[in-house]
C-alpha cells in the first residue's frame, strides 16, 4: 500500500484486542444505520454491504458491483469503490465500541474492476493512539484469496455522540443505536 505519514500509525500506536462486550467471531455485523450508504437495508441506492467479523477486531464484506456502480462503461466508478473500502474500514473500527469519522482516506486502485464483479473485502486497524485510529482494507476480486483490486489506508478520528447529535439528527441516533458506548 503507497500511504502517506498522516496514515502510518506513530510508534507507540497500539492494535487493540477485540473488546470484551464486542460481536464473538464470526459475528454478522448487520447494518449500523438503515439508511447508510454502504450498509443499509432502507437504502435502496446503496452499496448493501454484508459483514462479518472473523476474530471481533477485524472485519470482511463482499460488495458486487452493479450497474449502478459504473465510472466507464461497464468498469466501477473509483469513488464508490473508496466508499466500499470506507465503510468497511468504518465497521472494524466500531468494533472498538466508540464513535470514530474518516479524517483521511488513501486509495490504491490497481485493478479495474468490472460490473458484476464481487469484491471481498477486508479491514483491519493497524494501530490507535489517542482519538487518532489507523486503519487498512484491501478488496479482492471474486474470492478472499483472489487477486487484490485496491487497497486503502484511512486516519479515523474519535469523536463523542455529540458529534452525530450536533450535526446530524439526534433521534436517529438515539433509535440506531443503543449498543455503542456513548461519550458526548
Ligand atoms: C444513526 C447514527 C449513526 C451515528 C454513528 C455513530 C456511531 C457509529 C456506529 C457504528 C458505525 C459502524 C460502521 C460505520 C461505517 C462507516 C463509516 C463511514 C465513516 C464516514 O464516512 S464519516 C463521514 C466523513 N467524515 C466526516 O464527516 C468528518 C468531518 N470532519 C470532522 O468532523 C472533523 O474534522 C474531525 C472530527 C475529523 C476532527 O475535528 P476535531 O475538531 O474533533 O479535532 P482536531 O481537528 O483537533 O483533530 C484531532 C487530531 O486529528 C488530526 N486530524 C483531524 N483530521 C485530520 C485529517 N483529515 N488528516 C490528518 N489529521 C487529521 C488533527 O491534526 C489532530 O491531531 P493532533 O491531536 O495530533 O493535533
Amino acid at each position: 500500500m503507497t500511504r502517506s505519514p498522516l496514515t502510518t500509525p506513530p510508534p507507540g500506536a497500539v492494535v487493540p484486542a477485540a473488546h470484551p462486550e464486542g460481536p464473538p467471531p464470526g459475528t454478522a455485523l448487520g447494518s449500523h444505520y438503515g439508511r447508510c450508504f454502504g450498509c443499509g437495508t432502507d437504502q435502496p441506492t446503496g452499496l448493501h454491504l454484508k459483514a462479518v467479523t472473523p476474530d471481533g477486531a477485524t472485519v470482511e464484506a463482499e460488495f458486487t458491483v452493479g450497474e449502478a456502480h459504473q465510472g466507464s462503461p461497464m468498469l466501477a466508478h473509483g469513488g464508490v469503490l473508496a466508499a466500499a473500502m470506507d465503510e468497511v474500514i468504518g465497521m472494524s473500527v466500531y468494533l472498538f465500541r466508540k464513535p470514530y469519522v474518516t479524517g483521511r482516506l488513501e486509495t490504491d486502485y490497481v485493478l479495474p474492476v468490472p460490473v458484476g464483479t464481487t469484491l471481498h473485502l477486508r479491514a483491519w486497524c493497524n494501530g490507535i493512539t489517542g482519538r487518532q485510529a489507523y486503519l487498512e482494507a484491501e478488496g479482492r476480486i471474486g474470492a478472499p484469496d483472489g487477486p487484490v483490486a485496491v487497497r486503502a489506508a484511512a486516519l479515523f478520528i474519535e469523536v463523542g455522540m455529540g458529534h452525530f447529535a450536533k450535526h446530524g439528527d439526534l433521534s436517529a441516533i438515539a433509535t440506531e443505536l443503543q449498543d455503542y458506548e456513548v461519550n458526548p
